[in-house]
Protein backbone atom coordinates (compact mmCIF):
# COMPACT_ATOMS: atom_id res chain seq x y z
CA UNK A 1 0.00 0.00 0.00
CA UNK A 2 1.84 3.29 -0.87
CA UNK A 3 0.54 6.90 0.18
CA UNK A 4 1.34 8.42 -2.83
CA UNK A 5 -2.31 9.70 -4.30
CA UNK A 6 -3.11 9.84 -7.97
CA UNK A 7 -2.35 12.72 -9.31
CA UNK A 8 -5.99 14.56 -9.85
CA UNK A 9 -6.73 17.75 -11.64
CA UNK A 10 -7.72 20.35 -8.94
CA UNK A 11 -10.77 21.97 -8.94
CA UNK A 12 -11.39 25.38 -8.01
CA UNK A 13 -14.61 27.86 -6.64
CA UNK A 14 -14.14 31.09 -7.86
CA UNK A 15 -17.66 32.05 -6.59
CA UNK A 16 -17.38 32.63 -2.81
CA UNK A 17 -14.32 34.84 -3.32
CA UNK A 18 -16.34 38.37 -4.21
CA UNK A 19 -16.91 39.55 -0.99
CA UNK A 20 -13.79 38.67 0.94
CA UNK A 21 -10.43 40.09 0.16
CA UNK A 22 -8.51 37.43 2.04
CA UNK A 23 -10.31 35.09 0.06
CA UNK A 24 -9.55 36.32 -3.15
CA UNK A 25 -5.96 36.47 -2.16
CA UNK A 26 -6.13 32.52 -1.23
CA UNK A 27 -8.09 31.58 -4.50
CA UNK A 28 -5.78 33.37 -6.64
CA UNK A 29 -3.05 31.79 -5.28
CA UNK A 30 -4.48 28.30 -5.60
CA UNK A 31 -5.17 29.37 -9.40
CA UNK A 32 -1.76 30.40 -9.91
CA UNK A 33 -0.60 26.51 -8.32
CA UNK A 34 -3.02 25.09 -10.13
CA UNK A 35 -1.57 26.28 -13.26
CA UNK A 36 1.93 26.35 -12.27
CA UNK A 37 1.62 22.10 -11.63
CA UNK A 38 -0.82 21.03 -14.06
CA UNK A 39 -1.22 23.53 -16.58
CA UNK A 40 -5.03 23.85 -15.78
CA UNK A 41 -8.18 23.26 -13.53
CA UNK A 42 -12.18 23.25 -13.13
CA UNK A 43 -13.28 26.14 -12.46
CA UNK A 44 -16.39 26.08 -10.46
CA UNK A 45 -18.77 29.02 -11.33
CA UNK A 46 -22.29 30.23 -11.37
CA UNK A 47 -23.93 32.23 -14.44
CA UNK A 48 -23.83 30.04 -16.85
CA UNK A 49 -27.27 27.56 -16.45
CA UNK A 50 -28.04 24.47 -17.55
CA UNK A 51 -30.48 25.14 -20.34
CA UNK A 52 -28.04 27.65 -21.70
CA UNK A 53 -25.55 25.00 -21.80
CA UNK A 54 -27.84 22.23 -23.22
CA UNK A 55 -29.13 24.98 -25.72
CA UNK A 56 -25.69 25.33 -27.04
CA UNK A 57 -24.67 21.97 -27.67
CA UNK A 58 -27.97 21.52 -29.43
CA UNK A 59 -27.87 24.34 -31.58
CA UNK A 60 -23.78 23.28 -32.37
CA UNK A 61 -25.03 19.87 -33.74
CA UNK A 62 -27.56 21.81 -35.90
CA UNK A 63 -24.20 23.16 -37.06
CA UNK A 64 -22.38 20.16 -38.05
CA UNK A 65 -25.77 18.74 -39.72
CA UNK A 66 -25.16 21.48 -42.35
CA UNK A 67 -23.90 20.34 -45.68
CA UNK A 68 -20.40 20.06 -46.40
CA UNK A 69 -20.27 22.74 -48.89
CA UNK A 70 -21.82 25.00 -46.10
CA UNK A 71 -19.27 24.22 -43.42
CA UNK A 72 -15.76 24.85 -45.35
CA UNK A 73 -17.05 27.91 -45.99
CA UNK A 74 -15.87 28.90 -42.33
CA UNK A 75 -12.10 30.40 -43.59
CA UNK A 76 -9.71 32.43 -41.93
CA UNK A 77 -6.43 33.79 -42.82
CA UNK A 78 -5.25 32.35 -39.23
CA UNK A 79 -4.11 28.62 -38.43
CA UNK A 80 -6.73 26.32 -37.06
CA UNK A 81 -8.96 29.16 -37.06
CA UNK A 82 -11.18 27.97 -40.00
CA UNK A 83 -13.24 24.47 -40.75
CA UNK A 84 -10.86 21.33 -40.36
CA UNK A 85 -12.43 17.88 -41.14
CA UNK A 86 -11.80 14.65 -43.27
CA UNK A 87 -8.01 14.72 -42.02
CA UNK A 88 -6.27 11.61 -42.69
CA UNK A 89 -4.29 11.48 -39.48
CA UNK A 90 -7.33 12.11 -37.71
CA UNK A 91 -10.34 10.90 -39.13
CA UNK A 92 -12.85 11.36 -36.38
CA UNK A 93 -12.80 15.54 -36.18
CA UNK A 94 -14.38 18.00 -37.43
CA UNK A 95 -14.33 21.37 -36.01
CA UNK A 96 -15.30 24.83 -36.66
CA UNK A 97 -13.90 28.52 -35.63
CA UNK A 98 -16.46 31.91 -34.56
CA UNK A 99 -13.69 34.74 -34.57
CA UNK A 100 -14.26 37.39 -32.46
CA UNK A 101 -16.79 35.42 -30.52
CA UNK A 102 -17.26 38.11 -27.87
CA UNK A 103 -18.55 40.46 -29.99
CA UNK A 104 -21.96 40.76 -32.12
CA UNK A 105 -19.98 41.13 -35.24
CA UNK A 106 -18.19 37.98 -34.70
CA UNK A 107 -20.82 35.29 -34.16
CA UNK A 108 -23.46 37.90 -36.99
CA UNK A 109 -20.74 37.23 -39.50
CA UNK A 110 -20.44 33.85 -38.79
CA UNK A 111 -23.68 33.08 -38.72
CA UNK A 112 -24.78 34.77 -41.51
CA UNK A 113 -22.09 32.21 -43.94
CA UNK A 114 -23.54 29.22 -41.60
CA UNK A 115 -27.14 30.19 -42.58
CA UNK A 116 -27.82 33.11 -45.21
CA UNK A 117 -31.55 33.61 -44.36
CA UNK A 118 -30.58 33.64 -40.86
CA UNK A 119 -30.63 32.28 -37.68
CA UNK A 120 -31.16 34.80 -34.80
CA UNK A 121 -31.32 32.23 -32.34
CA UNK A 122 -28.22 30.58 -32.82
CA UNK A 123 -26.54 34.09 -32.52
CA UNK A 124 -28.13 35.54 -29.54
CA UNK A 125 -27.34 32.22 -27.87
CA UNK A 126 -23.91 32.03 -29.02
CA UNK A 127 -22.90 35.61 -28.35
CA UNK A 128 -24.12 35.09 -24.58
CA UNK A 129 -22.56 32.04 -24.39
CA UNK A 130 -19.09 33.23 -25.40
CA UNK A 131 -19.44 36.68 -23.40
CA UNK A 132 -20.02 34.72 -20.62
CA UNK A 133 -16.90 32.18 -20.71
CA UNK A 134 -14.81 35.01 -21.66
CA UNK A 135 -15.66 36.67 -18.33
CA UNK A 136 -14.61 33.51 -16.54
CA UNK A 137 -11.04 33.56 -18.64
CA UNK A 138 -10.51 37.35 -17.70
CA UNK A 139 -11.40 36.60 -14.18
CA UNK A 140 -8.85 33.89 -14.01
CA UNK A 141 -6.25 35.63 -16.15
CA UNK A 142 -6.83 38.77 -13.48
CA UNK A 143 -5.90 36.29 -10.76
CA UNK A 144 -2.62 35.56 -12.14
CA UNK A 145 -1.79 38.67 -12.77
CA UNK A 146 -2.86 39.95 -8.75
CA UNK A 147 -0.97 36.85 -7.83
CA UNK A 148 2.67 37.42 -9.77
CA UNK A 149 2.10 41.16 -8.43
CA UNK A 150 1.50 42.38 -12.15
CA UNK A 151 -1.84 43.79 -11.63
CA UNK A 152 -0.79 46.74 -13.84
CA UNK A 153 -0.50 44.65 -16.50
CA UNK A 154 -4.03 43.44 -16.64
CA UNK A 155 -5.86 46.71 -18.36
CA UNK A 156 -3.62 46.71 -21.09
CA UNK A 157 -3.46 43.27 -21.85
CA UNK A 158 -7.26 43.24 -21.66
CA UNK A 159 -7.34 45.66 -24.58
CA UNK A 160 -5.38 43.44 -26.90
CA UNK A 161 -6.96 40.39 -26.18
CA UNK A 162 -9.62 38.32 -29.01
CA UNK A 163 -11.53 35.18 -28.63
CA UNK A 164 -12.04 32.40 -30.87
CA UNK A 165 -14.72 29.83 -29.74
CA UNK A 166 -13.87 26.74 -31.84
CA UNK A 167 -16.27 23.55 -31.63
CA UNK A 168 -15.35 20.34 -32.04
CA UNK A 169 -16.96 16.99 -33.30
CA UNK A 170 -15.59 13.32 -32.44
CA UNK A 171 -17.48 10.43 -34.06
CA UNK A 172 -16.69 6.99 -32.81
CA UNK A 173 -14.42 5.00 -34.53
CA UNK A 174 -14.91 2.46 -37.02
CA UNK A 175 -13.49 -1.37 -36.21
CA UNK A 176 -9.84 -0.80 -36.70
CA UNK A 177 -9.63 2.72 -36.91
CA UNK A 178 -7.95 5.07 -34.90
CA UNK A 179 -8.97 6.22 -31.60
CA UNK A 180 -7.69 9.35 -31.62
CA UNK A 181 -9.88 12.12 -31.93
CA UNK A 182 -7.04 14.78 -31.54
CA UNK A 183 -3.43 13.87 -31.32
CA UNK A 184 -1.17 15.11 -28.64
CA UNK A 185 -0.67 18.60 -28.71
CA UNK A 186 -0.32 21.95 -26.44
CA UNK A 187 -2.73 24.54 -26.95
CA UNK A 188 -1.07 28.03 -28.81
CA UNK A 189 -2.94 30.08 -26.69
CA UNK A 190 -2.86 32.77 -23.81
CA UNK A 191 -5.94 30.75 -21.95
CA UNK A 192 -8.14 27.96 -23.52
CA UNK A 193 -11.58 27.20 -21.70
CA UNK A 194 -13.23 23.70 -22.30
CA UNK A 195 -16.10 22.25 -21.85
CA UNK A 196 -17.92 19.05 -23.67
CA UNK A 197 -21.29 17.29 -23.60
CA UNK A 198 -21.35 13.78 -20.86
CA UNK A 199 -18.95 11.77 -23.82
CA UNK A 200 -15.77 11.58 -22.22
CA UNK A 201 -12.30 11.55 -23.85
CA UNK A 202 -9.94 14.40 -23.10
CA UNK A 203 -6.97 13.27 -21.48
CA UNK A 204 -3.61 15.61 -19.71
CA UNK A 205 -0.49 14.39 -19.29
CA UNK A 206 1.01 15.32 -15.96
CA UNK A 207 4.73 17.33 -15.35
CA UNK A 208 5.60 13.53 -14.59
CA UNK A 209 4.46 12.21 -18.16
CA UNK A 210 1.05 10.29 -17.01
CA UNK A 211 -1.68 11.02 -19.13
CA UNK A 212 -5.10 11.46 -16.75
CA UNK A 213 -8.31 11.61 -18.12
CA UNK A 214 -10.42 14.81 -17.74
CA UNK A 215 -13.81 14.04 -15.79
CA UNK A 216 -15.73 17.17 -15.63
CA UNK A 217 -18.08 17.66 -12.97
CA UNK A 218 -21.82 18.70 -14.39
CA UNK A 219 -21.80 22.51 -16.00
CA UNK A 220 -17.85 22.78 -15.27
CA UNK A 221 -14.78 24.47 -17.19
CA UNK A 222 -11.52 23.14 -17.77
CA UNK A 223 -9.29 26.68 -18.02
CA UNK A 224 -5.97 25.27 -19.55
CA UNK A 225 -2.67 27.48 -19.68
CA UNK A 226 -1.64 27.71 -23.75
CA UNK A 227 2.10 27.84 -24.91
CA UNK A 228 1.90 31.77 -24.65
CA UNK A 229 0.95 31.88 -21.02
CA UNK A 230 3.95 29.67 -20.06
CA UNK A 231 5.80 32.04 -22.49
CA UNK A 232 4.57 35.31 -20.28
CA UNK A 233 4.81 33.70 -17.57
CA UNK A 234 8.50 33.09 -17.96
CA UNK A 235 8.21 29.49 -17.88
CA UNK A 236 6.73 29.48 -14.41
CA UNK A 237 3.45 27.98 -16.04
CA UNK A 238 2.97 24.52 -17.76
CA UNK A 239 1.13 24.82 -20.92
CA UNK A 240 0.15 20.56 -20.59
CA UNK A 241 0.14 18.48 -23.68
CA UNK A 242 -3.36 16.96 -23.72
CA UNK A 243 -5.40 14.63 -26.72
CA UNK A 244 -8.90 13.19 -27.36
CA UNK A 245 -9.31 9.30 -27.21
CA UNK A 246 -12.75 8.19 -27.95
CA UNK A 247 -14.38 4.97 -26.75
CA UNK A 248 -17.54 3.57 -27.06
CA UNK A 249 -19.85 4.41 -29.76
CA UNK A 250 -21.54 8.24 -28.96
CA UNK A 251 -20.73 10.79 -30.57
CA UNK A 252 -18.07 13.93 -28.74
CA UNK A 253 -19.38 17.77 -28.91
CA UNK A 254 -16.66 19.93 -27.17
CA UNK A 255 -16.12 23.33 -27.41
CA UNK A 256 -12.76 25.69 -26.53
CA UNK A 257 -12.80 29.46 -26.22
CA UNK A 258 -9.21 30.75 -27.34
CA UNK A 259 -7.63 33.41 -25.79
CA UNK A 260 -5.12 35.09 -28.08
CA UNK A 261 -3.35 38.33 -27.69
CA UNK A 262 -3.43 41.18 -31.31
CA UNK A 263 0.44 41.93 -31.03
CA UNK A 264 3.22 41.49 -28.71
CA UNK A 265 3.57 39.87 -25.50
CA UNK A 266 6.32 40.67 -23.40
CA UNK A 267 7.39 39.24 -20.66
CA UNK A 268 6.80 41.03 -17.33
CA UNK A 269 10.02 42.85 -16.29
CA UNK A 270 8.87 41.39 -12.49
CA UNK A 271 8.61 37.76 -13.31
CA UNK A 272 12.44 38.14 -14.72
CA UNK A 273 15.22 38.08 -11.67
CA UNK A 274 18.83 36.39 -10.55
CA UNK A 275 16.10 32.97 -9.58
CA UNK A 276 14.18 33.14 -12.75
CA UNK A 277 16.63 34.41 -15.75
CA UNK A 278 14.55 35.07 -18.84
CA UNK A 279 13.66 32.17 -20.60
CA UNK A 280 11.62 33.87 -23.25
CA UNK A 281 12.06 36.73 -25.73
CA UNK A 282 9.06 39.13 -26.48
CA UNK A 283 7.00 37.66 -29.32
CA UNK A 284 3.97 38.19 -31.83
CA UNK A 285 1.09 35.54 -31.00
CA UNK A 286 -0.17 35.34 -34.06
CA UNK A 287 3.04 34.87 -35.79
CA UNK A 288 3.78 32.17 -33.40
CA UNK A 289 0.64 30.89 -35.36
CA UNK A 290 1.78 31.18 -38.57
CA UNK A 291 5.38 29.84 -37.44
CA UNK A 292 3.98 26.13 -36.04
CA UNK A 293 1.83 26.52 -39.22
CA UNK A 294 4.26 26.51 -41.52
CA UNK A 295 6.44 23.78 -39.78
CA UNK A 296 3.13 21.75 -39.27
CA UNK A 297 4.65 20.55 -35.94
CA UNK A 298 1.15 18.97 -34.43
CA UNK A 299 2.37 16.15 -32.74
CA UNK A 300 5.84 16.65 -32.21
CA UNK A 301 6.63 16.48 -28.53
CA UNK A 302 9.39 19.25 -27.97
CA UNK A 303 8.77 22.31 -26.54
CA UNK A 304 7.37 24.72 -29.72
CA UNK A 305 7.62 27.73 -28.01
CA UNK A 306 10.72 27.82 -27.10
CA UNK A 307 12.05 27.05 -30.66
CA UNK A 308 9.91 30.18 -31.18
CA UNK A 309 11.27 32.58 -28.71
CA UNK A 310 12.85 31.00 -26.59
CA UNK A 311 16.26 32.84 -25.19
O1 LIG B 1 -12.18 18.36 -27.56
C1 LIG B 1 -11.57 18.68 -26.56
O2 LIG B 1 -12.02 18.50 -25.43
C2 LIG B 1 -10.21 19.33 -26.67
C3 LIG B 1 -9.93 19.97 -27.99
C4 LIG B 1 -8.55 20.54 -28.08
O3 LIG B 1 -7.65 20.16 -27.40
C5 LIG B 1 -8.27 21.63 -29.03
O4 LIG B 1 -9.14 21.95 -29.87
O5 LIG B 1 -7.18 22.23 -28.96
FE1 LIG C 1 -6.05 21.62 -27.42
Amino acid sequence: MGFLSEPKIPVIDIVDMRNSTSCRELVCSEVRHALEEYGCFFVVCDGITEDLNRAVFDGIETLFDLPMETKIKNTSDKAYHGYIGQLPFLPLLESMGIEHAASAHGVHSFTNIMWPSGNDIFCKMIQLYAKLVSEIEETVRKMVFESYGVNKYHESYNESVTYLLRVMKYRPPNMNETKMGSISHTDKTFISILTQNQVKGLEVKTKDNKWIPVNYLPSSFLVMAGDAFKAWSNDRIQSPYHRVVMEGQEFRYSIGLFTYHKGIIEVPEELVDDEHPRKFNSFDHFGYLDFYDKDSMFDQEYPHIKSFCGV
